[in-house]
């Protein structure tokens, strides 16, 4: 295990040869069915085709009169061999689109999911260019490789194995000069494969970086417009390219390199095989079948060879991925066993709260404690940076306090809460949320089963029945990001399908900075009539005080 972890270099990497492995083998159970599959047709393209050597020996034997029997019924084995080979031919291309994407695709949910129920811990460890790249890339590597490299890895060896043992049976002397040349072709794949390792991990890295900064341009296109820094950013985006192009130069000329030694020793072997069996067919000790054979099988041989010194930067490849993969998927998870919803009205009581960033220094929220009682309206006041946002992130659990306690509770009940009380929250945060598709599909995300009557419900009370007066009405489209409406709109839009997932406890980050404060009124007015919400509210508008219940002021 030192020896091949030392062969691949791999002491940089977090993760040992044997990790990696690990977490390989159970991406390859993963995709059974279509790793069984590429090893099934491979294994019998194996068989085929070296039954075709045979067919094609023996029809020539039998046109130079070496060997009795029909022609025509040894070109029709032959044929029949070919059809074998073009159906096996076209097996595999169904294998690996049909089920390489459904692999794929199944890969990328898990990976997902993981993502998203992982810890947030108030800033994204990846940009999110870089984890869409390692998603797609990535994902596709390691696929490919546990289904198709690895057993086709299983017919290149069975390849090998065959030709050689039939060779071996024909001219011992040749089989073993053809493979003699082997060890060598081991050892120079070992300082390739160190090299190579290198090499694809910067190249990857570079990748990545250039997706983030593309991705990062198009979401803020209309930013970059107007503060008209378009040449700046196709000039980041060239130094950026030019990074990965000198990465992707690199590597292709080591490849190149690499490859032309590889063919020059393949030739090279061709060449004395081809000279050793036309001296033994001038002596007449090889037949001209047999001379056609033995260099059929020559080629089956030093193919397969050179196909498994492929598998050396397919190592390389996936073992880049894994990595980037397994880092993904070691993000902390959060534990969450299914949601407990509470009876309403419920209330959010603080102790003692401290809470400080990982990479801050001092606490942001300091020994708070407060009482956001059922059934009540809070505004929560303070200076831009006090730790508004900070305290909301709290009460959702996405981050924990350092010190003191969270308490969510109701007339009966009462405990800390967690992920999984998010249940029992709505939270509408700043800026626009709604998301590509019709006013109704951004209604629909917090209740799939709502009815065209809840949903002009829940506009109306977040004073949001300009919708009915739109010539589409809930069918109005809306672009990324609430694209097509106002701000103002866009925000009461937000509101009412916070609405309508109607939840005990009302969490608005700033949700109606966008509003006038007459609408801002009747919209907080509208909620709390009933008195069975708990709605928290911070805002920089001290007029919003007069129709709260109470306030709290962070500093
Ligand atoms: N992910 C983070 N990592 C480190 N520090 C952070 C992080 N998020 C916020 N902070 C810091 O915590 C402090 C409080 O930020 P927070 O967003 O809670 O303020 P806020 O009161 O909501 O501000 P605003 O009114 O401007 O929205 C700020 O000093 C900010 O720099």
């Amino acid at each position: 295990m030192k020896k091949i972890k030392e062969i691949l270099r791999l002491q940089k990497s977090p993760y040992s040869v044997g990790q990696l492995s690990g977490w390989l083998w159970r991406a390859l159970r993963g995709n059974r069915l279509q790793a069984a599959l590429n090893a099934a047709v491979g294994l019998a393209s194996v068989a085929v085709s070296l039954a075709a050597v045979w067919a094609v020996q023996r029809a020539i034997d039998i046109a130079a009169g070496a060997q009795q029997g029909s022609l025509y019924w040894a070109v029709g084995l032959m044929a029949l061999f070919t059809a074998c080979e073009f159906g096996l031919g076209i097996a595999r291309v169904w294998i690996k689109n049909i089920l390489g994407i459904k692999a794929q695709n199944h890969m990328q949910q898990q990976m997902l999911d993981r993502l998203l129920r992982s810890e947030w811990r108030g800033r994204e460890r990846y940009h999110s260019g870089d984890v869409i790249n390692r998603l797609e890339q990535d994902v596709a590597t390691v696929v490919t490789f546990v289904t198709e490299t690895l057993p086709g890895a299983l017919s290149v060896a069975a390849m090998f194995t065959g030709a050689f043992a039939y060779l071996l049976r024909m001219d011992a002397v040749l089989a073993i000069i053809t493979v003699a040349m082997l060890p060598v072709f081991m050892l120079a794949s070992r300082i390739y494969i160190t090299r190579m390792r290198k090499l694809t991990r910067r190249v990857r890295r570079s990748d990545s970086r250039v997706q983030s900064l593309l991705q990062e341009t198009v979401q803020n296109r209309m930013l970059i417009k107007t503060l008209e820094c378009d040449s700046h950013i196709v000039s980041r985006l060239d130094s950026t390219q030019s990074v990965l192009r000198r990465h992707v130069r690199r590597r292709t000329a080591f490849s190149v390199m690499s490859n032309l030694l590889l063919n020059s020793g393949f030739s090279l072997g061709y060449l004395v095989a081809f000279l050793w069996s036309a001296l033994r067919l001038q002596q007449g000790t090889l037949t001209f079948g047999g001379m056609t054979a033995f260099l059929q099988l020559v080629y089956r041989i030093q193919s397969p060879a050179r196909d498994l010194t492929r598998l050396a930067p397919a190592f390389v490849a996936v073992f880049t991925a894994a990595e980037r993969l397994m880092e993904l998927e070691e993000m902390p998870q959060e534990e969450h066993s299914g949601g407990k919803p509470m009876g309403a009205p419920c209330g959010v009581r603080l102790e003692g709260v401290n809470y400080a960033y990982d990479d801050g220094k001092d606490n942001v929220i300091d020994g708070l404690s407060f009482d956001f009682r059922p059934g009540t309206c809070t505004a929560i006041l303070g200076e831009t940076g006090a730790g508004k946002t900070t305290l909301i992130r709290l009460i959702l659990a996405l981050i924990r306090p350092t010190a003191g306690s969270i308490a969510i509770y109701n007339a009966d009940e009462s405990r800390e809460v967690s992920p999984a009380d998010r249940c029992n929250f709505v939270y509408v945060p700043q800026g626009n949320t709604l998301l590509s598709g019709t006013v109704r599909t951004n209604l629909r995300l917090a209740a799939p089963a709502a009815s065209e009557q809840d949903m002009l419900e829940a506009l109306h009370t977040a004073c949001a029945d300009f919708v009915e007066e739109l010539p589409d009405g809930l069918d109005t489209k809306v672009a990324e990001g609430g694209g097509g409406l106002s701000e103002g709109q866009a925000q009461r839009i937000a509101i009412a399908r916070a609405l309508l997932r109607g939840r005990s406890v009302m969490l608005f980050d700033e949700a109606t900075s966008a509003l006038d404060p007459a609408t801002e009124k009747q919209l907080l007015e509208n909620i709390l009539c009933n008195r069975d919400k708990t709605v928290i509210f911070i805002t920089h508008r001290p007029a919003v005080m007069d129709y709260c219940d109470q306030t709290l002021r962070l500093t």
